[in-house]
């Protein structure tokens, strides 16, 4: 059997993408899913997203991380979306559904607007801060992210006892201004840091915007720029959250089963 894939990356998050509209991906298969990931014996990415046919939204996208988990992606959503527009089944705006229920989406040139899901608050975690974006994040922030220990500290954290068993996502944050941060993350599920993480930068964002009283925070990470604006509501949650950056197609090919 074959199958048409296509590679994306947003901000460096890397993603296999595949049409699976006739759902003849196995999605049990997270053998096959962890292989096509692979950087060595397959195609190589971070994760995996289907793009599935849903009766009451425009699509469902199905994510998986390299190592098969699943978990909500903000980056692989905005590819997601470039994806869904490049088949034809959305124009420039889009209603989803994701692991975390559903989305908004608009697309304008190189950039999705990504609308997460409300944040029910910001949580005090070892000393540093906890944000639930979609998926698990611990915040820390540091002086000079360029040169800190990203890979052992964070995966220290990610296997810490408090977050067993599901564990969590590490980011560490260096403030650049009073509006912009840089971020590093790692990601459960890829078990390494990543380019960029979505869920992180956003996570990242309303930590920072608390901390600032800020509700607009541009975020550089290591594989690029992207910007989170947000509204807080009256009980220390968040809604309105917005996650903007680019997306793009950078290779498409074909597996063979
Ligand atoms: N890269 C993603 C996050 C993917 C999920 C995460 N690794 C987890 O398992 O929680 C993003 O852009 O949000």
């Amino acid at each position: 059997m074959e199958l048409s894939f296509y590679k994306y990356q947003g901000t460096g998050n890397d993603f296999v993408m595949i049409d699976d509209r006739d759902q003849r991906f196995d999605e049990k298969n997270l053998s096959l899913v962890q292989k096509l990931c692979d950087r060595k014996f397959g195609i190589g990415a971070d994760g995996l997203i289907l793009i599935r046919n849903h009766a009451e939204f425009d699509f469902e996208m199905i994510y998986f991380n390299a190592d098969g988990s699943q978990s909500m992606c903000g980056n692989g959503s905005r590819c997601a979306v470039a994806f869904s527009a490049f088949l034809g089944i959305i124009k420039e705006k889009t209603h989803f559904l994701a692991i975390d229920g559903s989305h908004e989406a608009i697309l304008a040139g190189d950039q999705v607007e990504l609308m997460m899901g409300n944040v029910s608050g910001i949580t005090e975690s070892l000393g540093d801060f906890f944000v639930n974006t979609g998926s698990p994040h611990h915040i820390r922030f540091v002086e000079k992210a360029k040169d800190y220990p990203v890979f052992d500290q964070g995966r220290a954290i990610r296997y810490d006892a408090c977050y067993a068993p599901a564990g969590t996502n590490v980011n560490f944050v260096e403030k650049i201004s009073d509006h912009e941060v840089f971020v590093r993350t790692y990601e459960r599920g890829v078990e390494n840091e990543t380019l960029s993480c979505g869920t992180g930068v956003t996570a990242a964002a309303i930590a920072f915007g608390a901390l600032q009283n800020q509700n607009q925070v541009k975020i550089n990470t290591l594989g690029g720029k992207l910007s989170v604006k947000f509204q807080q509501d009256q009980l220390g949650g968040y809604r309105d959250i917005w996650l903007i950056g680019p997306a793009e197609q950078v290779f498409s090919g074909k597996i063979i089963l």
